[in-house]
């Protein structure tokens, strides 16, 4: 009940049009069956007035002008139902989506971090589609099938309420072995559908395992596999054939025991005098009508419930609490010096084991620190807490002396630059990508940022500068291209501290001393932390800190720690010195 109100909730804006739209439905119910009399009384004045040109002719234009003015209404009122039902829901999936889109936004990484992209979309589409076509068919075309339903049974009912009474005695039993049959049918379909999908997936991991296949002499086995799941679907399908190939029939059979009943009896009082020709033709015109709105209330509680399922799954995720909050009486960060303060900081992303234990650690405005450790050790987790993608649960994160759970978010992460190992090109022009977050910046100024990053260039060389079109993931662009667009982002909106994620993968020699000469000028006048995965960076900093298990182990310049002889020198003779 509460899901159910929680999805009117987003119908109530609307509510005007689709109080419209319900009148209109109710007017289109009413003119469907009222052509249904129109077409009776056609039938009847041809019959009452057969060898009497004259004045038959008279009435039956009349009726049939009657039945042109009847479809004429009936189209408007089919045309406004229609266009204000979708109008509606329409409205309603537009507002589901971007309330759902807008919760993403702010879910923290850790959100991220458990749930896989594909179900995220999956919620974003699939459930969304499904809660859409729910309040189009369902919840709103119940009004109108239910308004023809009463409506024409009404009109059976008063044409002749024996022959009425029959069909409605006779319609349960015929309904239920319907309703019976599609619930196997959708039983087997759904098997057909999990067998596709097994033969998809044997496919899948064949092809992209192709080679350990062959290396392994396994084509056979695996054909054996395939073959196997191939004939299942099959067995399955026709399973499925069997069962809706039967349900017409069925279906048929146990109506025209229902309609020879209306026939013969319903011919029977027509000759006794008790009904007319047209009052028969008219009760099975009318059974035909309402035979369609039968059939879909009949599949309606499945629409229902697989909504109701969608919904649940799309409130699940907008009931989910935003875990990185900021206070109420946050403090806006103003201009910064760039100090920032690990003071006792420890971290874990799940209760059980500690990633980040007991940090300390303090970066001087304008200092380079660089961060080195064993795979694991938690350097990313470590600059993670400085922009609050993640908050720690012990001990507290400095800038300026603020401390950063104070500050307004917005204000903490405009002092920050990031580039990451990988960096991300959104779809749209080079000049969007590195205006990316100060979308206020005229050409000359990202022109600007681009030739300090060493980007311009390359830039240049793209038939249409920086207007050329980056694909998704920016894979037209080479890997140092990439990192030099990141820069670019970060000179362009200069921040007085610097995130920086050394890419590991190797780049050329040339690419590598324009991206290394790029930094150096980004890094200037910046408090830097930096995962350094190459020694030139290590050698510029002014401060080496080794991680190990989450715990700073070493600090000092690298002659220091060289002479020390600890982990950063056995790290330095395997990753470095050659
Ligand atoms: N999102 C996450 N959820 C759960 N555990 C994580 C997550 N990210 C990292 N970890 C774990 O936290 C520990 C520290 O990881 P982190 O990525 O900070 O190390 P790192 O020093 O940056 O390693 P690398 O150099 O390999 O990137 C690892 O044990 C890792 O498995």
């Amino acid at each position: 009940m509460e899901l159910i109100k929680r999805i009117l909730n987003y119908v109530k804006p609307y509510r005007k049009r689709l109080a419209t739209a319900i009148v209109a439905m109710m007017l289109h119910s009413f003119l469907t069956v009222l052509f249904i009399k129109v077409f009776k009384d056609l039938i009847d004045t041809m019959i009452n007035n057969i060898s009497n040109t004259g004045e038959g002719l008279v009435k039956l234009s009349w009726v049939a002008a009657g039945i042109i003015v009847v479809f004429f209404l009936k189209g408007i009122a089919y045309y406004a139902q229609k266009y204000l039902t979708s109008y509606v829901a329409q409205k309603a999936i537009r507002d589901v989506r971007n309330d759902l889109y807008h919760h993403l936004q702010h879910l923290s990484l850790k959100f991220y971090d458990k749930m896989n992209t594909g179900q995220i979309m999956s919620r974003v589409t699939n459930d969304v589609g499904k809660l859409q076509s729910a309040i189009v068919s369902g919840a709103i075309g119940i009004f109108y099938k239910t308004f023809t339903l009463v409506g024409g049974l009404g009109y059976l009912f008063y044409l002749s309420w024996k022959l009425a009474l029959a069909i409605v005695i006779i319609f349960p039993p015929v309904t239920y072995v319907f309703i019976k049959f599609n619930k196997r049918i959708r039983k087997v379909s759904r098997r057909v559908q999990a067998k596709v999908a097994d033969i998809t997936e044997v496919l899948q991991e064949t092809i992209t395992g192709v080679r350990i296949v062959k290396a392994f002499g396994q084509e056979e086995y695996e054909y054996d596999k395939f073959s196997q799941e191939n004939h299942e679907n099959f067995r399955a399908t026709m399973k499925n054939t069997q069962l809706s190939a039967s349900l017409t029939p069925i279906v048929e059979i146990l109506a025209s025991f229902a309609f020879t009943f209306v026939l013969w009896y319903g011919g029977y009082e027509v000759i006794k005098g008790n009904m007319t020709p047209g009052e028969l033709l008219a009760f099975f015109t009318l059974l035909i009508t309402i035979s369609g709105p039968i059939k879909s209330l009949s599949k309606l509680s499945n629409t229902i419930q697989q909504a109701l399922a969608a919904a649940d799954r799309i409130f699940e995720i907008m009931d989910l609490e935003v875990d990185i909050k900021e206070k109420k009486e946050a403090i806006e960060l103003g201009e910064v010096d760039g100090k920032i303060e690990f003071k006792d900081v420890w971290f874990s992303y799940n209760e059980d084991e500690m990633v980040l234990k007991g940090i300390d650690l303090v970066a001087n405005p304008g200092e380079v620190v660089a961060l080195v450790g064993p795979s694991g050790a938690g350097k990313s987790t470590l600059v993670d807490l400085i922009p609050r993608f993640y908050d720690p649960q012990n001990g507290e994160v400095l800038i300026d002396g603020y401390n950063i759970k104070d500050l307004t978010i917005g204000s903490l992460r405009d002092k920050m630059g990031i580039v990451p190992q990988e960096t991300m090109l959104f779809g749209g022009t080079v000049k969007d990508n590195i205006a990316y977050g100060s979308i206020d910046r005229v050409k000359e100024e990202v022109v600007a940022a681009a030739k300090a990053a060493n980007a311009h260039e390359f830039i240049m060389e793209f038939s249409d500068g920086y207007d050329t079109a980056v694909s998704e993931r920016g894979s037209s662009l080479s890997g140092g291209q990439r990192q030099r667009v990141a820069i670019a982002r970060a000179i362009l909106k200069d921040p007085k501290i610097l995130i920086l994620d050394e890419a590991t993968s190797a780049l050329d020699t040339e690419s590598e001393a324009l991206v290394q000469e790029a930094l150096e000028r980004l890094m200037q006048n910046r408090t830097t932390f930096v995962i350094a995965h190459r020694l030139s960076t290590i050698l510029n900093a002014d401060r080496i800190v080794v991680l190990d298990e989450g715990e700073i182990i070493e600090t000092g310049t690298h002659e220091e720690l060289l002479a020390t002889g600890g982990l950063y020198s056995s790290l330095y003779e395997v990753q470095f010195a050659d």
